[in-house]
This record gives C-alpha cells, sequence and structure tokens, in this order.
C-alpha cells in the first residue's frame, strides 16, 4: 500500500505559506480526485480554492463536491490557472519519457509566481541499486507499456536544465520551489 500524500508530506505548510486571494492546489493529471479529496476533507474551507485537472473524459467522473473546480486541461497546453500555490502531479511523470515529461512541467512553470509557487511531484524515487521490487515492477511496467520510467533522483534533476539548490526528498514525495525549477 502507497502511503498517501497527507501523509508524508505536510500539507498545513501549504496553507500557512499561501495568500489567501490566490488558488491553492491545482491537481494536475488528478484523475477523478482521490487526492483532491483528501485535501478538500482535511481543509474545507479552501475548496473553492482547489482545481482539478485532467482529461474530460475522466475529470467528467470526479465525485469531488462543489465548490471543488473541476476543470478539462491537456497538460501539454498552458496551464490556465495561473499563480497558484501549489502544483501537484501524482503518479504523471512517470507515464512520460524526458521530452513530453519536460513539456509537462514548462506548462506548469510557465503558470507559477516566481518565488510563491511550488511544484510538487509525487512518484516512486528509484535507487540507483538495490530498488525495491515495486519500484523496479513500475519501472519495467511503465518502461514497456508507455515509455515511462521511474527515475532516480539525479534524473529527475536532470529533467530541469540545472540542479536545483534546494530539494527534498521525504518518502516518495520531492519538493522543488520555483526558483529551482
Ligand atoms: C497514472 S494516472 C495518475 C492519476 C492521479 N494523479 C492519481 O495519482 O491517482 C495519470 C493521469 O493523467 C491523465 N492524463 C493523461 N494524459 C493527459 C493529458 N494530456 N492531459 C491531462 N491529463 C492527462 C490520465 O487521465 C490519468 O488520470
Amino acid at each position: 500500500n502507497q502511503a498517501g500524500w497527507l501523509d508524508t508530506f505536510p500539507h498545513e505548510r501549504i496553507l500557512e505559506t499561501s495568500h489567501e486571494d490566490t488558488p491553492l492546489v491545482v491537481d494536475v493529471g488528478g484523475n477523478i480526485g482521490h487526492d483532491m479529496e483528501r485535501f478538500r476533507q482535511a481543509h474545507s474551507e479552501t475548496a473553492s480554492r482547489l482545481y482539478l485537472q485532467d482529461r474530460p473524459e475522466v475529470v467528467k467522473l470526479s465525485k469531488c463536491p462543489d465548490p471543488v473546480n473541476k476543470m478539462d486541461y491537456d497538460f501539454f497546453t498552458p496551464q490556465p490557472i495561473k499563480g497558484s500555490r501549489v502544483y501537484y502531479m501524482h503518479g504523471v511523470l512517470h507515464d512520460w519519457s524526458d521530452e513530453p515529461a519536460r513539456k509537462i512541467l514548462a506548462m506548469q512553470r510557465d503558470a507559477m509566481t516566481p518565488g510563491y509557487g511550488t511544484l510538487l511531484t509525487h512518484d516512486y524515487i528509484a535507487p540507483r541499486a538495490f530498488a525495491h521490487p515495486h519500484t523496479t515492477a513500475y519501472d519495467l511496467t511503465m518502461m514497456l507499456m508507455v515509455a515511462g520510467a521511474e527515475r532516480t533522483e539525479m534524473q529527475c534533476l536532470g529533467m530541469w536544465s540545472k540542479p536545483p539548490a534546494r530539494s527534498r526528498t521525504e518518502d516518495s514525495v520531492d519538493l522543488f520551489h520555483y526558483d529551482d525549477l
């Protein structure tokens, strides 16, 4: 069983460090909203500042209640929600090889407010050797099915043009600030 993001990430910090007049969390490729719903339940007063995005045929199946914003969005196109405190991607980048993954990242980066926005990516981080069997199994599956990969930390960092000055690995959650992208 994989831990949920609220179990591994200090989510209160998102609220503590946000400006009240901006979007709070955009869940990019969030499927029908499992992760978004966990956040909403923990912080229900923020629901109108939450955005669930996925392909139209997926997001229309979401049971996230209003006023959570449910939007069609193709993550290869410019991110329409500008200036959110957090852009969250869970299990998205491992579906893609480096070139399309960089494009997805660039589309989010361009919507972010420097010094304010944070991109959270939530994937397995593969060690260079002796990976957990789950990580290896996912890695092989991603390679065979979609030419994706479970990346090592260096591979993740290599997705950006320069190594981040600040990055933090906490279980399976990596945190990068805009300035590091
Ligand atoms: C592996 S799932 C992860 C879903 C969710 N984040 C989670 O962890 O449960 C990848 C998601 O990306 C969505 N997706 C695929 N291509 C997309 C695109 N071009 N634009 C937006 N979402 C897309 C899929 O519909 C799917 O919900």
